[in-house]
This record gives structure tokens, C-alpha cells and sequence, in this order.
């Protein structure tokens, strides 16, 4: 095989209360990527898209992959890489992991499937560390494994899939953008005990709330006492978009990975349609341009020329 085409869906980190640790893939947008094998130890990178993204492989996240790649492979092949990006960069909707995730995978297909799907993440967390300075999983492995996904730790690497409930998700992304590194920086190092316990508590309640597909405890669980009190300065309309959407009939939400783009959960299309309503009606009140998505949560990950990539989740 010498050429694969990969779709590589988007995806919202963290859940609110799981900074760095949760995360689930989207059914929109995608980012879509075709590769082809070379008989040289080198990178070829081209943008089909506006965003004006770096073509030099070690300045872009698919590079960086695609090069760690072809050390663990020997160093007697390249790719050529085609990426055709509707995720836009900074948009906290996991651009930078769909192509990380979306390199790993494809230089994988055409090498033959050598790698584990922990390698596969390994080598993925190489494009998110040139993104944003610093290695974590909660885009890249909803991204691989689709579905929604707990990362137990990633030194050595533990993945927990679990359960994906019905739910649908409503995303705005406001045209602002937010890099996920400045998004980190400006993040406070120590936490109070006090906050740590609500949050731990948040986190069992989510994932016990997924399990259990018990909407009420997902919706009671979408609480964040330590980093969106922080991050939510930077997105404006924040608080209202979130007040209004639970007014409508949302079980809860936040800030989706590092920001701008805002999400909620909702048990009916009806009610994500309204949410969605109530997001484009408060950015077009405070004069910003927006996007609104009305998804659903993608069981499927990475697809490679339209099968399922890796795996899938529950
Ligand atoms: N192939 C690529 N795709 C996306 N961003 C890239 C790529 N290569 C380099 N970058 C750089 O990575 C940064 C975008 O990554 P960042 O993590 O900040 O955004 P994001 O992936 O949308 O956010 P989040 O991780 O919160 O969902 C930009 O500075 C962009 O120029
Ligand atoms: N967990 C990451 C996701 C964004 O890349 C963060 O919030 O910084």
C-alpha cells in the first residue's frame, strides 16, 4: 500500500473537570489528510487550507509526528502528507491533535500496522509538545480510539475507554483565537485541598455518570473549581452563553480543551439546536463572529480510506 487517506474527527479535552486527563471525540469537524510512502528518510508537507499553517516538518505538528515515525521505523522511508484542515488551529476543538493523531495513524497504515496503539499515542504526544509545550493525551486518544476516553496516566501510558452515552453536543466557537500554550501559562501551579475535593469529586461523578449513562449525574458532575475560573477571563460572553444554555435545557458544559470554542451536553437535538440558538444570538450581541456546531459525540476515531482506523469507542 503506498497512499491512505485519513479522516481525523475533532475533539472536545478536558470535560470540564478533567483537565489534561478527559476527553471525547466530535462527529464534526474533521480534518482530512492523505500520505503517501517515500523511498527517502524525508517529510513533504501540503496545506489545503487558509490558516497558513508551516510546511517546514519540524514547525508542524503532523511533521514532527511523521519524522519521529521514520526514526522508529528504521529511516529508510518518508511521507508526503496532504492536509486538507477544517479544524481550525487554536480553535480548542483538538486541531493540533487531529493532525498529530491523524500522522501517527496514517504513517502506521503505510508501514505496515508495526505500531501498538500506546506507540501510536507515544508518537502523537510528540506534535501535541510542539503545540503547546508540554505532552498530554485528552485530544489525541479520543481522537485515535473515538468515543469518550479516560487518560489514567501517560508516564507509562493507561487508557481507560469508556461508556459513550447519547448525548449531543453543542459547540460554539467564537472567532477569537486562544493558543493552548498562553492558555496553560497563565494557569496558578498550587490548588487549596478544599478545591481539589470538589473537583476529584466531579471527576468520579462525570465518569460515574457516563458508566451508568445517568444524565442527571454527567449534568451535576460538569463543575470546574480550578481552571475555568482562570481560563474563562479569556473567552468573552462565557458566563452567559453558559447561564442561558442551562436555562434551556442543557445538563452542562464549559470550555472546550484550552478555549475559545464553549460546548454543552444535551439529552435531545431540540435542546442542542436552542443552546446552539442562545450561542450565536450572545456572540452576535457582543459584536463577534462565530461558528455553531450541532454534533453528536463520534464513536468512531481516526477512520483510515473510510474504515475504522484503530479502534473504537464502547
Ligand atoms: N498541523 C497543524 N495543525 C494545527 N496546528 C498546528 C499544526 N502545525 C502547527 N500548528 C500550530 O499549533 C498551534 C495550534 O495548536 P493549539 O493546541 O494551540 O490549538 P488547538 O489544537 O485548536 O487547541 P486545543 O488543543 O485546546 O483543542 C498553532 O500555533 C499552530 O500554528
Ligand atoms: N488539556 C489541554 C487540552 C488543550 O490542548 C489543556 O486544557 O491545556
Amino acid at each position: 500500500m503506498e497512499t491512505v487517506k485519513i479522516k481525523a474527527p475533532g475533539t472536545v479535552a478536558n470535560l470540564v473537570c478533567g483537565f489534561d486527563i478527559l476527553g471525547l471525540a466530535l462527529n464534526e469537524p474533521c480534518d482530512i489528510m492523505e500520505f503517501r510512502l517515500l523511498d527517502e528518510p524525508k517529510v513533504v508537507i501540503h496545506n489545503r487550507d487558509a490558516f497558513d499553517l508551516p510546511t517546514d516538518p519540524e514547525q508542524n505538528v503532523a511533521g514532527v509526528v511523521l519524522l519521529a515515525a521514520i526514526e522508529k521505523a528504521g529511516g529508510n522511508v518518508g511521507f508526503e502528507v496532504t492536509i486538507e484542515k477544517h479544524i481550525k488551529p487554536g480553535s480548542g476543538l483538538g486541531s493540533s491533535a487531529a493532525s498529530a493523531a491523524g500522522a501517527a495513524v496514517g504513517a502506521n497504515k503505510l508501514l505496515g500496522n508495526r505500531f501498538s496503539t500506546d506507540e501510536l499515542i507515544q508518537l502523537a504526544m510528540i506534535g501535541e509538545k510542539l503545540a503547546t509545550g508540554v505532552k498530554h493525551a485528552d485530544n489525541i486518544t479520543p481522537c485515535i480510539l473515538g468515543g469518550i476516553t479516560l487518560i489514567r496516566s501517560i508516564h507509562p501510558i493507561d487508557i481507560v475507554p469508556l461508556a459513550t452515552p447519547d448525548l449531543y453536543v453543542t459547540v460554539v466557537h467564537p472567532q477569537i483565537e486562544v493558543r493552548t500554550s498562553d492558555a496553560r501559562q497563565i494557569l496558578k501551579q498550587q490548588v487549596y485541598l478544599k478545591d481539589a475535593i470538589k473537583q476529584w469529586g466531579n471527576i468520579a461523578g462525570l465518569v460515574a455518570g457516563f458508566m451508568r449513562n445517568d444524565k442527571q449525574l454527567i449534568g451535576r458532575s460538569l463543575e470546574d473549581v480550578i481552571i475555568e475560573p482562570v481560563r474563562s477571563i479569556l473567552i468573552p460572553g462565557f458566563d452567559e452563553v453558559k447561564t442561558r444554555s442551562k436555562e434551556a435545557g442543557a445538563l452542562g458544559g464549559g470550555i472546550s480543551g484550552s478555549g475559545p470554542s464553549v460546548f454543552m451536553l444535551s439529552e435531545t437535538e431540540t435542546i442542542a439546536r436552542e443552546v446552539g440558538a442562545i450561542m450565536n444570538a450572545v456572540y452576535r450581541e457582543i459584536g463577534i463572529e462565530n461558528y455553531v456546531y450541532v454534533t453528536t459525540i463520534s464513536k468512531e476515531g481516526v477512520q483510515v480510506d473510510g474504515e475504522s482506523g484503530v479502534g473504537s469507542g464502547e
